[in-house]
This record gives C-alpha cells, sequence and structure tokens, in this order.
C-alpha cells in the first residue's frame, strides 16, 4: 500500500540523467485492458514488454519520466496534429510518464509497459490542479513508439482506491514534468543550441523509424 508521507517535487539527479538511464525501449501501441481511459481517465499507450525482458532485464518494474516521438508514418491521417504540423513527416519529442509492472490494484498477471504522454512543456499544466484533466490525443494504436526514460519516479503501489491512485498518477504527473523542465532534461525535448554528442544521438535515435531518416523538431 502507498505509504503515507509527502511526495517529492522531482526525481532524480539535477545534472541531468545517471546510469543506467537513459533507457531506450521501442514497441508499436498495443491494447491493454481498456482500464485506463474508462476507469482512470488516464490514457496510456500499451507496448509489449519484450524490448524491456530482452533487452534491460533488470530494469525494476514502477513508474518512470522520460519523453517519447511517435512515427509520422505510421500515425493516421486525422492524427497527424499529435506531431503538430498534419502535413508534417517529422517526429515531435514529447514528455511522459509511465509505469512498469503489474499494476497491484489491478492485480495483472502478466508485466506491462504503459506510457501516459503529457502536454509540452510550454503549455500550463492540466494536471497542477485539485481537478485534474489529463492529456487526451486522438488514437494512435498500432504506431511505432520509441520511448527514452530519463528517470525513476517511485515503485508501484495498491491502492486503497480508485481516487487514491489517480490522485498519486496526478502528482507522477507534476513530478514527471518539474524533473523534465530541469536544464539538464530539457535539451532531450528542445534542442537549445548546445547540447552534447550523447543527447543528440539519444534525440536522434528517438525520432528516427525504421525506413526514416532523423527528423527532429522541438517544442
Ligand atoms: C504514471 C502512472 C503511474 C501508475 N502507478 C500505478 C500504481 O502505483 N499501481 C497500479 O496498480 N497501477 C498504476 N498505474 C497503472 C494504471 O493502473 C493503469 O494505467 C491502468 O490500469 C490502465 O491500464 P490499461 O492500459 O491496460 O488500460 C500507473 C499508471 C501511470 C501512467
Ligand atoms: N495522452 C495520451 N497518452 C497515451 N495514449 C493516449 C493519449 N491520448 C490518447 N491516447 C490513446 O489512448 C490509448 C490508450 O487508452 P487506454 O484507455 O489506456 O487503453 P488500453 O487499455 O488499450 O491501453 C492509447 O493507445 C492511445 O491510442
Ligand atoms: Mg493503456
Amino acid at each position: 500500500m502507498r505509504p503515507d508521507k509527502p511526495r517529492d517535487p522531482v526525481a532524480g539527479p539535477d545534472a541531468g540523467p545517471e546510469p543506467p538511464y537513459p533507457v531506450r525501449l521501442s514497441g508499436p501501441v498495443i491494447k491493454g485492458f481498456g482500464r485506463g481511459s474508462k476507469d482512470l481517465g488516464i490514457p496510456t499507450a500499451n507496448i509489449p514488454a519484450d524490448d524491456l525482458t530482452e533487452n534491460h532485464p533488470d530494469l525494476t518494474s514502477g513508474v518512470y519520466y522520460g519523453v517519447v516521438a511517435l512515427d509520422p508514418k505510421t500515425l493516421a491521417h486525422e492524427n497527424g496534429s499529435i506531431n503538430g504540423d498534419e502535413k508534417s513527416s517529422s517526429a515531435t519529442i514529447l514528455p511522459a510518464v509511465l509505469s512498469i509492472g503489474y499494476n497491484p490494484f489491478y492485480k495483472n498477471t502478466v508485466r506491462s509497459v504503459e506510457i501516459h504522454i503529457m502536454p509540452p512543456l510550454t503549455q500550463p499544466s492540466p494536471t497542477a490542479v485539485a481537478q485534474p484533466t489529463f492529456n487526451r490525443l486522438p488514437d494512435f494504436y498500432g504506431t511505432q513508439l520509441n520511448l527514452l526514460i530519463l528517470g525513476y519516479i517511485r515503485p508501484e503501489y495498491d491502492y486503497v482506491s480508485l481516487e487514491a491512485l489517480i490522485e498519486d498518477i496526478r502528482i507522477d504527473c507534476e513530478v514527471a514534468r518539474q524533473s523534465l523542465l530541469r536544464k539538464a532534461y530539457q535539451q532531450y525535448i528542445v534542442d537549445d543550441g548546445n547540447v552534447s554528442d550523447n543527447v543528440n544521438e539519444d534525440r536522434k535515435w528517438l525520432t528516427t523509424f525504421d525506413s526514416g531518416s532523423a527528423n527532429i523538431s522541438g517544442i
């Protein structure tokens, strides 16, 4: 059960991700149990756990923050707005908060990787208030998703109620946002012209999809 104590406003070192982060995960967006939107009002894009199992077997279950990009080639035409300009073929890097594990509140028997994509950091946060609204985009099932995990927030817990789970995820969104707003993390989203080779490589990886070339556009 969740410990009854206040949450830290940020997670991870201010100087930037420390090993094993950044962790790269990819996969097509698949169907989950259909609870994210329906029960919680918080959509999560689920990707298969295979990449995690094969390439990062030691990554513990829990809640993490990071950045994502969606393949513009496989986004349905009407969903072009996710990547900004409808006609654009470039992928936008967006902030994200995610859960890896068995969702103890629901007692799942299979491990899931679920990503909630947040609005650009330049927009006001819809979860900074007691009555939050969570970011909702047009559905993008089947789209290839690249995820760069930049830090760990907390373990997964069971909760006394659905409301308590939703409130903790609301706080996760705020912790992720505040963590990503730090200079060393923001450069994964926006190229300020001063990024290191490593960050540049990660940004390139994020926005490159199978046959495509790197197309980076900031937010
Ligand atoms: C940031 C974040 C934190 C979460 N933390 C927990 C948690 O501590 N315990 C839990 O049981 N589920 C947690 N979840 C998972 C939700 O229960 C999950 O999103 C929901 O069951 C939807 O699943 P679905 O995609 O299969 O529909 C979290 C989800 C997110 C996005
Ligand atoms: N902000 C968002 N973050 C993640 N997925 C979103 C978002 N907005 C809309 N979606 C869509 O909603 C779907 C997830 O909804 P959810 O209720 O969790 O269903 P499922 O159980 O199938 O994962 C995603 O696969 C995606 O197509
Ligand atoms: Mg989901």
